[in-house]
């Protein structure tokens, strides 16, 4: 495990595929490991005893650093059978999954992001006269930052009024994994507190002096049931923080894959831009229709995002055991352990998505919608599966399809050394699965690319 890091489970669970849960004893307590779809599925419909939300309240303190007042107002029905009354977590969760479901908020919220970021894409190609080499990762990562905080929290969010808590939140996001350890986080995550601890008085602030006025309807809505069950205006920036995390992360990280995998591919780039051909209107200035941008639309492009989605996503999805469960008629599970769904394994299983399990190749999507190879619906883990489903689903491919098609529309990207000119072709990174996958992996190393704007080209989203 010492050697491994996060890949220990995965190296394990892939070794013995016969296995579909296997057992990891931990000091007082056991983490039972499910690496089979179908169990997992089982795991999922057994919402009533295997729940992730008892551990929220802790995992959410260490992590966004609580006080011990909201913490036991997090603790209040957190679980609540059809008739009792609802805490914080439970309120919070039914509006969110309502909002971020298909309907006109959802679609809404979509065009603002979408037309949010054609801004930010549109800006840095207007300003870009010669083709400038850099970090491709810290450059989609500043456009879904800004972006996001832009559409979600409005004019006045405190990432865009104070420029240095872009590198705040990268720091916070990079010592994530220490904060979950909670141990004296001030000293052993130190970046990542101090991110922290800036990003939540800068939202408190935020919050005090109203500009949550001008945000996105779902923030304000996350505004008033946080003000309805009593948390304080600094346990509310503190909640905030967690969506504006789950918000740009991961986000951000499938974005950086896809447009690295499309520009590494000459074919594969030429095939999404003459699939989204339809979808431009004009010269000089075009326009991108964002109604041509659904996954029927360009099947490609959403074969590319799944895919890079499947390759690198290594996420669990846990839950406690609340009481004894026998899963699938034979599997026993004792109360008070942990049950883990390892994504990991699942995404790698030669057995589930064919021989070629381990390289990259989006056409394996296109298949499965023309009856080609059938795969369990639980074995896509990217955005976790049952209750804890990722509610802003919907919403990230939307986003993300929008994005890349910008990209890819307005520049072209080659290789570069840092120090030197432009190479031949890009090469994809190996990505860095030795750490405990929080979201969708990095990369082992940092990828520099020259860009330059294509055509003197700019994208008005309408
Ligand atoms: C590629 C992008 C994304 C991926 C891969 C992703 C993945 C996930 C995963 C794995 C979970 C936990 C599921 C589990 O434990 O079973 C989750 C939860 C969540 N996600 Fe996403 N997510 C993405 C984008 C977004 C976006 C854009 C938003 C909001 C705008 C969002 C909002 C949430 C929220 C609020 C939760 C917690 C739900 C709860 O209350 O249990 N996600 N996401």
């Amino acid at each position: 495990m010492v050697l491994e890091g996060g890949r220990y489970v995965k190296i394990i669970g892939l070794r013995h595929r016969d296995k579909p849960i296997f057992t990891l004893p931990v000091p007082r307590s056991r983490i039972y490991v499910v690496t089979d779809p179908a169990l997992a599925a089982a795991v999922q419909r057994a919402s009533k005893t295997l729940s992730f939300t008892p551990l929220v309240p802790d995992l959410t303190k260490r992590v966004i650093g609580l006080d011990l007042d909201t913490v036991a107002l997090l603790r209040q029905n957190l679980d609540p059978e059809p008739g009792e009354p609802h805490g914080f977590l439970a309120d919070m969760h039914d509006m969110v999954y309502a909002y971020l479901g298909p309907g006109v908020p959802l679609t809404a919220l979509s065009l603002g992001a979408a037309r949010e970021l054609g801004r930010q894409v549109a800006a840095h190609a207007a300003q870009l006269q010669q083709p400038q080499t850099v970090n491709l990762l810290a450059w989609v990562r500043h456009f879904v930052t800004l972006g996001t905080a832009q559409f979600l929290y409005g004019p006045d969010n405190p990432l865009t009024l104070h420029p240095h808590l872009e590198q705040a939140f990268w720091d916070f996001d990079c010592g994530l994994g220490r904060l979950l350890l909670g141990v004296a986080p001030a000293l052993t995550a130190r970046a990542a507190y101090r991110g922290r601890e800036s990003l939540a008085s800068a939202f408190e602030e935020y919050l005090s002096a109203g500009c949550h006025d001008g945000a996105a309807p779902i923030v304000q809505r996350r505004v008033d049931i946080a003000h309805q069950h009593g948390l304080s205006v600094a346990a509310t920036a503190r909640s905030e923080l967690s969506f504006l995390f789950a918000g740009i992360v991961n986000t951000a990280m499938t974005t950086f894959w896809a447009v690295l995998q499309i520009f590494a591919r000459p074919a594969l780039l030429a095939a999404v831009r003459a699939e989204l051909a339809p979808a431009l209107v004009g010269d000089g200035m075009c326009q991108l229709s964002m109604d041509a941008l659904n996954s029927a639309a360009c099947p490609t492009l959403d074969a590319v995002v799944r895919e890079c989605l499947r390759v690198g996503s290594d996420n669990y999805s846990t839950r406690l055991v609340k009481s004894d469960t026998v899963l699938a008629g034979q599997w026993h599970l004792t109360a008070g352990a942990v049950v883990q769904i390892a994504g990991g394994v699942i995404h790698a299983d030669a057995g589930i998505w064919g021989a070629d399990a381990d390289v990259f190749n989006p056409a394996r999507f296109l298949k499965l919608g023309e009856g080609g190879r059938k795969v369990h619906p639980a074995a896509f883990r990217a955005f976790g599966g049952g209750k804890t489903l990722c509610p802003g689903r919907h919403f990230a491919m939307h986003e993300i399809r929008a994005l890349i098609a910008m990209v890819v529309l307005t520049f072209d990207l080659e290789a570069a050394d840092p120090g030197a000119g432009s190479g031949p072709g890009i090469t994809v990174p190996l990505k860095e699965d030795r750490v405990l996958p929080v979201h969708i992996l990095e990369p082992r190393t940092d990828l520099y690319v020259r860009i330059t704007v294509r055509d003197g080209r700019s994208i008005l989203v309408v």
